[in-house]
C-alpha cells in the first residue's frame, strides 16, 4: 500500500514500534535491509541522475569536505528562525530588500569577480576539529561574517583555480551525508516537533471521542487545519474518512486514530502519483538551478548545503551570487563557498544581478563545471520590476544554454506555515517553480504543510532542510516524511492485519 511499506517494514525489524509514540522507534539507529535501500536510495538518486557516467569520490577527496560538513553553520540566530512569521513580517522583510532593480541592458558589462575556493580547505579543517552535536549556533549577522576575500571589487579578481574536485566514481552508492546521521535519523529529529504536536492535538481530540458524529469531524477538521495540513487536505480528509470510519466499524478511539492516520497517508499519496522528487540534471554541459524565494526562507544556506552535497559527491559545483543588492548576501554566500570548497563568481554590490549570472554561466561552460547554483535576491512575489528581474536572468541563462535553467527551486520556510503557501502560489503564478525546498522543518511543528503543498500545489518538494549544519539537507523522501510523521500514532499491527 505504497507509503505504508516503510511503517510494515521498519515494525518487522523493530518489534517495539507497534506501540503508539514509541521511544524506541526514536532511537532506533539502523534499517532494516529494506528500508535502508529505500532511504539511501532516493538520495543517492538525485545525486546519481547528475552524472550517470561519474566514478565514484575518491576517498582524499571525502575527508577534508565531510570535516567541514560538520562545522556549524552560524549566519543568523535559531531562533529567529524557529519564531514563527506572519505574513506582515514576512512581507516587511521582502520589502525591506525590494529595492529598485537597476536596469541593465549590458549583461556582459558589470566587472564580476572570480574567486578560488581552494584556499579554504584549511578552515575547513580547523572547523572540523569543532564537535557539531556540542556546538551551539550563534546569532551572527550576515554582514558580521569576516569574509575579507569576499570583497567584491573586481580589482582583487584572482584566477580561478583548477577545482579541487577529484575524479569520481560512480555516484549512486556514494551517500553524500556524512556517516554520523543516516537519513532516518535526521528526518527522526526533524519531524519532532511536528509529530509530537500533531500527536497531542490527535489525543486530545480523541480524549473526548465518545463515538462518530459530525461534531467529532468538525474537531477533527480543526485539529488537521491547526496542525498545517491546510484546509482542502482537512476538508478533503473529514469527507473521506465518513464513509471509511464505517466502514471499517472503527468504535474505540485507536481504531479511528489509526484510520485518521491511515487516510492521511493514502490522500498523501495519490496526491503524489506523477511527481519526481529527483533534480533534473543535464545530459550535457552544466546543470543551472536557480533559487528564488523570498528573504530570509534560507536560500543562501540551502545553496550551500547543496553545494556541499553534489561537491562531496565528486561533482565540479560553481555558486553565482546574484544577490547584489543586499547588504552582506555576497560574503555570507561566499562563506558557504569556502565551506563546501566550490568556486564563486560574485559582482560589485548593487550591480546587475543578470551580469553576474551571464559570467557564471559563461564561467560554467568553459570551465566544464557539472552544476551551477544562482543565489537571487528575495524578491517579493508581487513585485513586478523584481519578477522581471528573475526572468531576464533565465532570459540569459537559457540563451546561453538552450534547455536551462534545468530547475528553478522555490525555497520555502516551513515555519511559516501557510504563508509559505501563499508564497508558493504567488510564485507559481509568476514564473516556472519546477520544485520547492522546504527549510527549518526542524525548528517547527508545522510539518504539515508538506502535504497541504503536495495536495494544493502539485509541485514536489525536491530538498527539505531539517537543521542549520551543512550536512542537514535531505532530497525529500516521501517515506522517510510520513514515517518521520507519523511513526508513533499508527498500530502497525492493524495495518498488517488489514494487508
Ligand atoms: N533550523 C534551521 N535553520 C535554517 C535552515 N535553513 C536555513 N536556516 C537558517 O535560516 C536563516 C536564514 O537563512 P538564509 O540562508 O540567510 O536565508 P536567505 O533566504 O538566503 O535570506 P536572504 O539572503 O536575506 O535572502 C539562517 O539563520 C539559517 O541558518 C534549516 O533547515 N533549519
Amino acid at each position: 500500500m505504497g507509503l505504508f511499506d516503510i511503517f510494515r517494514r521498519r515494525a518487522k525489524k523493530e518489534p517495539t514500534s507497534t506501540a503508539p509514540a514509541s521511544s524506541a522507534a526514536a532511537e532506533e539507529a539502523t534499517t532494516s535491509s529494506a528500508a535502508s535501500s529505500a532511504a539511501p536510495e532516493s538520495g543517492a538518486q538525485s545525486v546519481a541522475s547528475a552524472a550517470p557516467s561519474q566514478a565514484p569520490v575518491a576517498p582524499t577527496s571525502s575527508a577534508a569536505p565531510s570535516s567541514a560538513a560538520e562545522a556549524p553553520v552560524a549566519e543568523k540566530s535559531t531562533a529567529a528562525s524557529v519564531a514563527p512569521v506572519t505574513s506582515e513580517a514576512a512581507t516587511s522583510e521582502a520589502a525591506a530588500v525590494a529595492p529598485e532593480a537597476t536596469p541593465a541592458s549590458v549583461a556582459s558589462e558589470a566587472p564580476v569577480t572570480e574567486k578560488s575556493a581552494a584556499p579554504v580547505s584549511s578552515a575547513a579543517a580547523s572547523a572540523a576539529t569543532e564537535p557539531a552535536a556540542s556546538v551551539a549556533p550563534t546569532s551572527v549577522a550576515p554582514e558580521a561574517v569576516p569574509s575579507s576575500a569576499a570583497a567584491t571589487s573586481a580589482a582583487e579578481a584572482t584566477p580561478v583555480a583548477p577545482s579541487s574536485a577529484a575524479p569520481v566514481e560512480d555516484s549512486a552508492d556514494t551517500p553524500a551525508a556524512p556517516a554520523e546521521k543516516t537519513d532516518e535519523q535526521l528526518y527522526d529529529k526533524g519531524l519532532e516537533k511536528t509529530r509530537t504536536t500533531f500527536g497531542q492535538k490527535l489525543n486530545a481530540l480523541l480524549a473526548n471521542f465518545r463515538h462518530v458524529d459530525e461534531s467529532f469531524f468538525d474537531d477533527l477538521e480543526e485539529t488537521l487545519i491547526g496542525a498545517d495540513v491546510g484546509f482542502d487536505m482537512a476538508v478533503k480528509l473529514s469527507d473521506e474518512l465518513r464513509d471509511e470510519v464505517k466502514l471499517q466499524n472503527a468504535k474505540k478511539s485507536a481504531d479511528v486514530q489509526n484510520v485518521v492516520v491511515e487516510k492521511l497517508v493514502e490522500i498523501y499519496d495519490e496526491a503524489g502519483n506523477n511527481e519526481s522528487t529527483a533534480l533534473n540534471m543535464a545530459t550535457t554541459g552544466p546543470t543551472v538551478i536557480l533559487f528564488v524565494g523570498v528573504n530570509g526562507v534560507g536560500k543562501t544556506t540551502t545553496i550551500g548545503k547543496m553545494a556541499n552535497r553534489y561537491h562531496q559527491a565528486g561533482k565540479k559545483v560553481l555558486l553565482a551570487a546574484a544577490d547584489t543588492f543586499r547588504a552582506g548576501a555576497t560574503e555570507q554566500l561566499d562563506v558557504w563557498a569556502k565551506r563546501a570548497d566550490v568556486d564563486i563568481v560574485t559582482g560589485k554590490p548593487q550591480s546587475d544581478p543578470a551580469a553576474v549570472v551571464f559570467d557564471a554561466v559563461q564561467k560554467a561552460k568553459k570551465e566544464d563545471y557539472d552544476i551551477l547554483f544562482v543565489d537571487t535576491a528575495g524578491r517579493l512575489q508581487n513585485k513586478v520590476n523584481l519578477m522581471n528581474e528573475l526572468e531576464k536572468m533565465k532570459r540569459i541563462i537559457t540563451r546561453e544554454i538552450p534547455d536551462a535553467p534545468h530547475e528553478v527551486l522555490l525555497v520555502l520556510d516551513a515555519t511559516t506555515g501557510q504563508n509559505a503557501l501563499t508564497q508558493a502560489k504567488l510564485f507559481k503564478e509568476s514564473t516556472d517553480v519546477t520544485g520547492i525546498v522546504l527549510t527549518k522543518l526542524d525548528g517547527t511543528a508545522r510539518g504539515g504543510i508538506v502535504l497541504a503543498i503536495r495536495n494544493e500545489l502539485h509541485v514536489p518538494v525536491k530538498f527539505i532542510g531539517l537543521g542549520e549544519q551543512i550536512s542537514d539537507l535531505r532530497p525529500f523522501d516521501p517515506n522517510e516524511f510520513v514515517y518521520g510523521l507519523f511513526k508513533g500514532l499508527i498500530d502497525v499491527n492493524a495495518l498488517e492485519k488489514k494487508a
